[in-house]
């Protein structure tokens, strides 16, 4: 018997469009999706906890992590580096669950080489006006920071076309749902593809 490996997917677009919070709102609902933890070395947050949001690492752990090819993408954003343990998404999807990423887009265009067979989302902002007063009503970066995010953001859009999904997140609720649905969606693509290979393996046999 043939065991089916875990669907990846990759929930990405740019800072400040709500990806975290959607994501977070996205896993009270879903206990079915592993969700795999992020590396960075970017100084801790009040609220936030190592291993819970991050694994909070220095540069030279982090370039090793690198040299050692332990990472299945990284990036390095906004002056710090992020990147995704390989091992835990590759034992997840192995042992038959879905792992599901959430990560800036020059990640998740360097996960599309390594994984073409993963799903991509890209979380679309209602308006670029919007999307600045998300950043800074988080109230997390300083005035230049929420300025070359911003940048980043208007180049992160032009890659949209590399993606399986576009979510517009107007309302939290809403876009939960429309992830929700894309997971159901695939799921039921890959059920179908199963049956056939079925099929064709019952008529090899006779
Ligand atoms: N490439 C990559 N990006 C990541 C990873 N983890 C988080 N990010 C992204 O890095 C960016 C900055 O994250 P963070 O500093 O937590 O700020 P925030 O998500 O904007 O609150 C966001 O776009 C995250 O989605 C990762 O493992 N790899
Ligand atoms: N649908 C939404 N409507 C209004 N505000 C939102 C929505 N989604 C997220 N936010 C707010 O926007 C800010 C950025 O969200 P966050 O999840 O940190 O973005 P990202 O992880 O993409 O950088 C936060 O203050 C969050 O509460």
């Amino acid at each position: 018997m043939i065991k089916e490996k875990g669907i990846l997917f990759v929930l990405s677009g740019p800072s400040g469009v709500g990806k975290g919070t959607v994501r977070k709102a996205l896993f009270e609902k879903d206990t079915e999706l592993k969700y795999s933890i992020s590396m960075t070395t970017r100084p801790i947050r009040s609220g936030e906890q190592e291993g819970m949001d991050y694994f909070y690492r220095s540069k030279q752990e982090f370039e090793q992590m690198i040299r050692n090819n332990k990472l299945l993408e990284y990036a390095e954003y906004v002056g710090n580096y992020y990147g995704t343990p390989r091992d835990y998404v590759e034992e997840t999807l192995e042992s038959g669950k879905d792992v599901f990423l959430e990560i800036e887009v020059q990640g998740a265009l360097q996960v599309k080489e390594n994984f073409p067979e993963g799903v991509f989302i890209f979380l679309f902002p209602p308006s670029l006006d919007e999307l600045k007063n998300r950043i800074i009503n988080r109230g997390t970066e300083t005035e230049d920071l929420v300025r070359n995010r911003l940048l980043a953001a208007k180049e992160e859009i032009e890659m949209m076309d590399a993606y399986d999904y576009v979510v517009v997140n107007d309302e939290v609720e809403t876009a939960v749902k429309k992830v929700q649905s894309i997971v159901r969606s695939e799921h039921c693509k890959r059920e179908r593809v199963a049956k056939q290979y079925k099929k064709i393996l019952e008529a090899e046999l006779g």
